[in-house]
């Protein structure tokens, strides 16, 4: 638990405009550079947003060609968690909503936005989106996160799960 603390701790040090931010661990679904099912989504400081460009895989298909809606609100849900390094502190997704307007296709690169749109409380409430090249928005999401103390983490810290 406290080598954990201390690496979630490093990685919130003030992020400039344009920086990459860090990933939340190395085997985080999202984004987890040691996860060999992961997305590795990879995310910057846009304003006081986040930005990404990714790209769906074979691993990731829903109907031929298409990728699964599942994989996609992952993929969301990991890109407000890009959020946290701005906001400074940890914080769960409590309520995740997606709006599939288009078919996100395998293959193509998508361009993905996510900010906080207000803050009550314990309670972040974001938005995020995902343009497809030729500028159509293929999804829009809306979420609450709510903030959380280190210990909450603790619930999941088994010596037998990889990168606990
Ligand atoms: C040592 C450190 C290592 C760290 C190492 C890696 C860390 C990496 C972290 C980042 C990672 C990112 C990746 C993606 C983000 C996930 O994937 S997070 C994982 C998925 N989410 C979860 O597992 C959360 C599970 N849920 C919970 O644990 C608990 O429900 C929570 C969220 C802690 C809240 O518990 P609670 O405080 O008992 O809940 P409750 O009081 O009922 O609700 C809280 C507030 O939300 C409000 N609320 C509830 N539902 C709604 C709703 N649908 N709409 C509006 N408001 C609502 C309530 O009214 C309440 O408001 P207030 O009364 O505070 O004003």
């Amino acid at each position: 638990m406290q080598a954990l603390l201390a690496m979630w701790s490093e990685k919130f040090v003030g992020y400039p405009d344009g920086s990459d931010l860090p990933a939340h661990h190395d085997h985080c679904l999202g984004c987890g550079p040691e996860n060999p099912h992961g997305h590795r989504l990879r995310a910057v400081r846009h304003g006081d947003g986040v930005q990404a460009w990714h790209t769906f895989d074979n691993r990731h298909v829903g109907a031929p060609g298409i990728a699964h809606g599942g994989a996609v609100a992952t993929v969301v849900d990991d890109l407000y968690g890009f959020l946290l390094f701005l906001e400074g502190g940890p914080a769960v997704t409590r309520q995740l909503a997606v709006d599939y307007l288009a078919p996100v296709l395998i293959g193509t690169t998508y361009r993905l936005d996510a900010q906080v749109a207000r803050r009550e409380g314990r309670k972040l409430f974001v938005t995020a989106g995902a343009t497809a090249p030729d500028g159509r928005p293929v999804i829009t999401s809306t979420a609450v996160f709510v903030k959380v103390s280190v210990e909450h983490f603790a619930q999941g810290i088994s010596p037998d799960v990889p990168g606990d």
